[in-house]
């Protein structure tokens, strides 16, 4: 099947940097925002990003040109109507996600493949409350997308081998590398990694140790990029927080139990880098620890 126009709902953290990624690769994008100001502003980052690559070498001046001049922008669902492929990039609540779903889908041309960059919730689900279960998948890309390798694809119960194949073909497009995951709750990577933050979040709680030692003991003793408290504020605590109640209601299982400290910062609506608080302060030069 012949993708070319990409749909993207929600022009976040993680629905910019896809427009991103498919802009660069060739593909025509428009973005969807409840947002004006957000749509705004993820241009300005995309834009930013991008000049980034450009003054590393890494894109070229024409190219760059040309992706944004491929990424349009429109407040309105029903406008993505046109498009061949859609990625739902929303905020991790299955309400939202259905919402959107349910008010795009009688705009949709038949070929369309409808799919969800989820982290967690069961994409069987969502599925079923579409006219189009056979074309329905998982679309995990991994933060920052533009950085990330791995794609993690997961198929529903009635997804179709053809509509596999197509989003297998668009990883290979994007130059990234594809992971298959079965439809259980938070598939692969989260499944593992959100238990590890979580872990890390009661290890604070319980006084074991403080943010600043917890992240660098993992930096420095086990060789992670980034600590998993600041992971957690690069991700959202929000985002995390959603992802452990999937897996905790999902599996049935205490393990998953999301740390109360991590609900109370959701709850403070401290919820890392977006909102410059979480378990650092960014309003500084510096990040400052919050305990
Ligand atoms: C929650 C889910 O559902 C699934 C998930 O995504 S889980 C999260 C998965 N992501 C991770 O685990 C990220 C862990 N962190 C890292 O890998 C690294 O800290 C990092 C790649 C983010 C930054 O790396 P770093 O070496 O500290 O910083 P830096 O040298 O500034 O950046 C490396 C490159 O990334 C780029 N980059 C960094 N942050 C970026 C961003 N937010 N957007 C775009 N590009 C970015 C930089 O421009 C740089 O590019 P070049 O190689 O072309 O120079
Ligand atoms: N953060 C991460 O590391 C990763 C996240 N994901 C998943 O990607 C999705 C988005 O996450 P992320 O980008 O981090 O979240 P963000 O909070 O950065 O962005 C979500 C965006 O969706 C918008 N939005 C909310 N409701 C609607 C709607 N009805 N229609 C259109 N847009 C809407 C929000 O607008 P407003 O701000 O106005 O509410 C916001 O701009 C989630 O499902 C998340 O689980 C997947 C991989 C990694």
């Amino acid at each position: 099947m012949d993708i070319q126009k990409v749909g993207i709902v929600g022009a976040g953290q993680m629905g910019s940097g896809i427009a991103h990624v498919f802009a660069l690769a060739g593909y025509d994008v428009l973005l969807n925002d409840i947002s004006a100001e957000g749509l705004q502003k993820a241009v300005a980052l995309i834009d930013r990003n991008i000049e980034r690559q450009v003054s590393r070498g890494k894109v070229t001046a024409e190219d760059k040109a040309a992706a944004m001049a491929r990424i349009a922008t429109t407040l309105k669902l029903a406008d993505l109507g046109q498009t061949d492929l859609v990625i739902e990039a929303a905020t991790e609540r299955e309400t939202v996600k259905q919402a959107i779903f349910e008010d795009l889908v009688p705009h949709l041309q038949p070929h369309t493949i409808l799919t969800s960059n989820t982290s967690s919730i069961s994409i069987t689900r969502l599925a079923s409350r579409t006219d189009r279960p056979e074309k329905f998948m998982g679309f995990h890309f991994m933060n920052p997308v533009p950085v990330m390798q791995l794609v993690e694809l997961i198929r529903g119960i009635a997804t179709d081998g053809p509509t596999y194949d197509a989003l297998l073909a668009v990883v290979g497009k994007l130059g990234k590398t594809a992971a298959s995951a079965e439809d259980f709750p938070a598939f692969i990577v989260n499944r593992i990694l959100m238990p590890m933050i979580n872990e890390a979040v009661y290890t604070l709680y319980e006084g074991v140790g403080s943010v600043k030692s917890i992240d660098e003991s993992l930096k420095l003793g086990a060789n992670h990029p980034m600590g998993p408290l600041e992971l957690a504020d690069f991700i959202g605590l929000d985002t995390c927080l959603a992802i452990m109640n999937v897996l905790h209601e999902g599996l049935a299982d205490t393990k998953y139990r999301p740390c109360p400290l991590l609900t109370k910062y959701v709850e403070a609506g401290w919820l890392g880098r977006k909102t410059q608080r979480g378990f650092y302060d960014y309003r500084g030069e510096v990040p400052v620890p919050t305990r």
